[in-house]
């Protein structure tokens, strides 16, 4: 279990990261997510002592992930996809990684068919993509196969393929009892990804809880025949109806059983009945806005 508690950062009097404390369970993929500049980064850096902290700790199972014997044996991490050599092959790169942490060679090959990476894998990095560096940095953080993936912003450069193909990487992971952190601050690329979210504004935790939780919403919205006939009914139920466009009804405080049941009992015909889903976006910018 991945353990941060009250990690600060300083720079120059300017806190960036404030008093930042969470878990990371095994088998749950954590989105990690904040505008530019919230302190993502800074976070996930000191968490490796890659930044030393100003205050406050992170361990891997009660170790710091210095103090690992083998760290990428038990984290593997994407932290800077661009800090590679130019000059070398995404293989020849991969087997350093490989060597350095003993892995043997030949799962440099796997992790490169893993990613997608096998035909370009004699080319020089200078000449790859950018979604190609994500890739291949997606590579050399599988290479160990180490239960904790922690990633920054890895859809950055990924078409809508990689970043399905990068879905299914970490749900797969989790689902065999993997622990995931990813950042975005590209809400959308994660909302289908991440079982739970963890909210960053200007340093500070703004918010943490299961994706369905946190967008959650208040209410019901319904399409019928007859809407008005069913808003009268609804209203004579004691719900508050509110009439938006289209048609839609939004039932707020009820959940789709009750509007169900008030719709059945009366004989209306409903086209569509759903719960309100607030977006990540309005979820996002009121949590950040407050912060
Ligand atoms: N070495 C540094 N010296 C001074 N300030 C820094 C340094 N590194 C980061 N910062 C500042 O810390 C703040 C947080 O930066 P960080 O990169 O952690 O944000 P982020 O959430 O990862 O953003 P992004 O989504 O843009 O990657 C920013 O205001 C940044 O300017």
């Amino acid at each position: 279990m991945i353990t941060v508690s009250g990690l600060t950062k300083q720079y120059g009097g300017r806190t960036v990261v404030d008093d930042v404390s969470f878990t990371l369970e095994p088998g749950t993929v954590t989105g990690f997510l904040g505008p530019n500049g919230a302190g993502k980064t800074t976070t996930m850096r000191m968490m490796t002592g890659l930044v030393p902290a100003t205050s406050g700790s992170a361990t891997v199972d009660g170790r710091r992930y210095a103090d690992l014997p083998n760290p990428g044996a038990v984290m593997g991490t994407l932290l800077d996809a661009a800090a590679v050599h130019p000059g070398r092959t995404g293989r020849a790169h991969l087997r350093l990684l490989a060597s350095a942490i003993g892995v043997p060679a030949t799962r440099v090959e796997e992790v490169l068919s893993l990613v997608g990476l096998a035909d370009a894998a004699g080319r020089r990095i200078g000449g790859y993509s950018l979604g190609m560096r994500q890739r291949l940095g997606i590579a050399g953080a599988l290479l160990a196969d180490p239960p904790v993936l922690m990633f920054d912003e890895p859809a950055n450069g990924l078409d809508p393929e990689g970043i399905r193909w990068m879905r299914d990487l970490l749900r797969g992971h989790a689902a065999r009892g993997g622990t995931v952190l990813l950042s975005s601050h590209l809400l959308g690329e994660v909302e289908h990804t991440v079982h739970r979210l963890l909210v960053i504004g200007q340093g500070r935790i703004v918010a943490d809880g299961p994706v369905s939780t946190l967008l959650g919403g208040d209410g019901v919205a319904v399409r019928a025949v007859d809407p008005r006939a069913l808003a009268a009914a609804l209203e004579a139920a004691g719900f508050h109806v509110q009439h938006g466009d289209d048609d839609v009804l939004t039932v707020t405080g009820a959940q789709p059983a009750d509007v169900g049941a008030v719709a059945a009992a009366g004989g209306h015909v409903l086209l569509d009945l759903r719960p309100v889903q607030r977006g990540l976006e309005d979820l996002f910018f009121q949590l950040t806005a407050a912060s």
